[in-house]
């Protein structure tokens, strides 16, 4: 038996997509998973992406990390599956789903998605660094220079410490580049590395960023591109109408034998 996939990536978070509106993939298969992520020995990605239908949405979005599990919201991957969405014909400029945290809404813009995010309550510091919940888990630690930094080690040091060990967390590291933009460069929980970017810890850090003075909206180069986080904060310190904007694009597309 055979598997239709489509690869997609945004801002390089590249991502193994299926149209399983006809539960073509088998169910909770995490070696299967693990196995296409692989890049060595499969097709190769950070995640894969489940697009499915859904009786009160346009489509639903099941996202795996790619050492197999089933992951939180991904922001990048839910920009692709917009896209993923639009080329399927399942819908048109606009995208109502559901993803692992619940509800988003997203629209797409020529090159550009704008991918409604979940609203923030909570940011908590810890030292001098926060740690948060954008969809996903994430540690925010601002640095001086962040090109120059042991992303891998310095990351693992913090997804494996006493208090994330057990759940995990992602790890991000920010560089203040000017008024308005930073750099992030972030550790992957489930890919277990550093990845060329990640949709919510960039959302993450944007809001850390206002916390420390800057104004919406915030834009954050990484290490596969560029993107921008728009939000509002309401005076409890929460945040709401968060907004994470870019590019996502179709690679390639093939079929791979399985099992
Ligand atoms: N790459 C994603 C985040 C993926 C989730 C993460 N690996 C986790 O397990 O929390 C993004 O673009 O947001």
């Amino acid at each position: 038996m055979a598997i239709s996939f489509y690869k997609y990536q945004g801002t390089g978070n590249d991502f193994v997509m299926v149209d399983n509106r006809k539960h073509v993939f088998p169910a909770e298969d995490e070696a299967l998973v693990k196995h296409l992520c692989d890049r060595r020995k499969g097709i190769g990605a950070d995640g894969l992406i489940l697009l499915q239908d859904h009786p009160d949405y346009d489509f639903e979005m099941v996202y795996y990390n790619a050492d197999g599990r089933v992951g939180s919201m991904c922001g990048n991957g839910g920009r692709c599956t917009v896209r993923f969405a639009r080329q399927l014909g399942v819908i048109e400029d606009v995208a109502y789903f559901l993803a692992a945290d619940g509800e988003h809404q997203a629209s797409i813009e020529r090159e550009q998605i704008h991918l409604k995010m979940n609203d923030v309550k909570e940011v908590e510091q810890i030292g001098e660094d926060y740690y948060l919940n954008t969809g996903s888990p994430h540690y925010v630690r601002f640095v001086e220079d962040v090109q120059n930094l042991d992303v891998y080690e310095e990351g693992r040091a913090i997804r494996y410490n006493e208090r994330f060990k057990e759940v995990g967390t992602n790890v991000n590291f920010v560089q203040r580049l000017s008024d308005n933009e930073i750099f992030v460069r972030t550790y992957e929980r489930g890919v277990e590395d550093e990845t060329l970017s990640c949709g919510t810890g960039v959302t993450a850090c944007a809001l850390v960023a206002s916390l420390k003075g800057m104004q919406s909206p915030v834009k954050v180069k990484v290490l596969g591109g560029e993107l921008q986080v728009a939000f509002e904060q309401n005076e409890d310190g929460s945040f709401k109408h968060i907004y994470l904007v870019g590019p996502a694009k179709q690679v390639f597309t093939g079929s791979i034998p399985i099992q």
